[in-house]
């Protein structure tokens, strides 16, 4: 396997995968890359335009919503392997359905779910965004309920963030891939 190991980032929508993403991208610049497989527009500068093949997640969950990725990111291998071999690491912004269909191939990432300290602070987090309608409100918070549920597998990820105060979750996600960017640095130096 060539390149750094990609991360994925699994939790309902509203428990702010987006908004540790982005800072995350402001510290370390050019060091993570996507791969967009399902998408309406031309790739941005970095991005890699895969072909969507072989890993995907359920309709229902491409609707979700986010600023940051406007397209859903469930990628082919081959579009991971292309963002690993640009010697980025890779981030998967994908449901619980597309971690355990990741889980059957042999990319080794890092799997990391963030989740909202209750369903009450979720259900008030997306409130406050004013991204949703009663409706898609309401098939939020009931698709989070089987998320959280489905989460406690064992084993399932490496590291769960209960995203309560931002910048501690904010650490926590820092600091377990701290290796991974380092490495990634110091990969680039030579
Ligand atoms: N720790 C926090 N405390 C308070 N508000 C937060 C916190 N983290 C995120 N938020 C807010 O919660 C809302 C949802 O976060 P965000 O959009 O990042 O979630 P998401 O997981 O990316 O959702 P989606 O999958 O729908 O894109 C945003 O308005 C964000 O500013």
């Amino acid at each position: 396997m060539q390149g750094p190991r990609p991360v994925v980032l699994s939790g309902p929508s509203g428990a702010g995968k987006s908004t540790l993403l982005k800072k995350l991208f402001k510290d370390y610049e050019n060091i993570f890359g996507f791969s967009v497989s399902h998408t309406t527009r031309q790739p941005r500068p970095g991005e890699v335009n895969g072909k969507g093949e072989g890993i995907h997640r359920p309709p229902m969950a491409m609707a979700g919503h986010s600023d940051l990725f406007p397209l859903c990111s469930v990628p082919s291998k081959a579009a991971v392997q292309a963002v690993q071999a640009q010697n980025q690491i890779c981030v998967l912004d994908i449901d619980i359905q597309g971690v355990k269909n990741i889980k059957r191939t042999d990319l080794n990432p890092i799997y990391i779910s963030v989740q909202p300290p209750s369903i009450d602070i979720l259900e008030k987090r997306l409130r406050d965004r004013k991204t949703e309608t009663e409706e898609s409100l309401r098939k939020r918070l009931t698709a989070a309920r089987v998320d959280l549920e489905l989460s406690k597998e064992p084993g399932l990820f490496d590291l769960v963030i209960i995203n309560d105060d931002l910048e501690k979750a904010y650490s926590e996600l820092k600091e377990t891939l701290l290796e991974e960017i380092k490495k990634t640095q110091e990969s680039r130096k030579s």
